[in-house]
């Protein structure tokens, strides 16, 4: 509860004015494999397109996600994000098809360094595309349907909230195929469902886990019974998410990923660093009025 000198504190200061735009279109998202819209006020939608291959992740559809996580994560429109994908399951993984690249460093005849050189870079370059939905301060939510194969479990271990379908299953294929995953499931599975032996199990069998399982290990937070439902849980939580100060929502992001991968003494030293600063912002007085005037919706500036 507030005191009441802090509260008349609060009121003298002038309330800022917030003009909020509904995007029709998502204007500047045009992906050859992404289709992009904002279905609700500051909700962002990005959808893996390519539904006649299965969603399978070609050379464009990597460099497509860290281009457009990238300027969503500019975008002061854009508060929270929802990924799907279009068709009839979410994604197949890496495109089997579209593997020549790859092919032709490993078979090519240069000097090993060189190919190691080459490699290396673009083994780099996919995991930093599906790490941009991790450096993105925008909560990303993954609303995943049917089958989520190969990179399509490093796409989602790098969202923030995962949500599923009762059909849905995931696998992490990549042994199948002669590979260790390389762009994130190996390192981020671990902590999101926090059971070892359950992840290696997964990872060295390339075993299919089905939704109640992924619910069970904390994979998913949630499953609905078909697709449409998946979406709208998704869109609706993002439109929660959208509603409250996108300086509390992106500092708890940022906040939240520094704690995984540090010591609990890091973290607090991290958020009060952080926090110096952010509890200077206007979003506070803003949020702290609109709850004591009941029922009175918050308008936050765009960040
Ligand atoms: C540095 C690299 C880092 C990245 C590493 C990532 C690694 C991985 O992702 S490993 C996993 C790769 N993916 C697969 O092995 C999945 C292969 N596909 C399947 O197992 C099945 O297609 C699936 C279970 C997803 C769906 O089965 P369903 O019976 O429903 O459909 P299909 O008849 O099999 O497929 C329909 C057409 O889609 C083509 N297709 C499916 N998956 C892929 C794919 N990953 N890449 C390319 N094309 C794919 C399939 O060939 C069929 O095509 P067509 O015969 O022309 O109709």
């Amino acid at each position: 509860m507030l005191s009441s000198r802090i509260l008349s504190g609060l009121t003298r200061i002038r309330p800022t004015l917030t003009s909020i735009r509904t995007m029709a279109a998502a204007d500047g998202y045009a992906f050859e494999t992404l289709a992009v819209s904002s279905p609700r006020e500051n909700v962002y939608h990005v959808e893996l397109n390519r539904p006649d291959k299965l969603n399978a992740m070609n050379k464009t559809m990597w460099k497509d996600i860290g281009q457009c996580f990238n300027k969503l994560g500019e975008d002061t429109d854009c508060r929270a994000i929802v990924l799907s994908g279009s068709g009839r399951l979410f994604t197949s993984g890496l495109d089997l098809s579209d593997m020549s690249g790859i092919v032709s460093l490993v078979m090519g005849d240069d000097d090993v360094a060189r190919k190691c050189r080459a490699l290396h870079h673009l083994i780099k370059e996919f995991q930093d595309a599906f790490s941009s939905l991790e450096t993105c301060p925008k909560p990303v939510i993954a609303a995943i349907h049917n089958a989520c194969v190969g990179g399509g479990v490093d796409l989602i271990c790098s969202a923030d909230i995962r949500y599923c379908t009762s059909d849905s299953w995931f696998q992490v294929k990549e042994v199948e195929l002669g590979l260790a995953a390389d762009v994130g499931t190996l390192q981020r599975l671990p902590k999101i469902i926090g059971n070892q032996s359950l992840v290696r199990e997964l990872a060295f069998s390339a075993r299919k886990m089905f939704s109640e399982e992924a619910l069970r290990s904390g994979l998913v937070s949630r499953t609905f019974s078909d697709k449409q439902s998946v979406l709208n849980g998704a869109l609706d939580m993002a439109t929660t998410i959208a509603s409250m100060s996108p300086v509390a929502v992106q500092n708890t992001k940022t906040t939240l990923i520094h704690a995984r991968d540090h010591t609990v003494q890091e973290g607090l030293d991290y958020v009060a660093m952080l926090n110096m600063t952010m509890l200077q912002s206007e979003d506070l007085r803003i949020a702290a009025m609109a709850m004591m005037s009941k029922g009175k919706k918050p308008t936050f500036a765009k960040l």
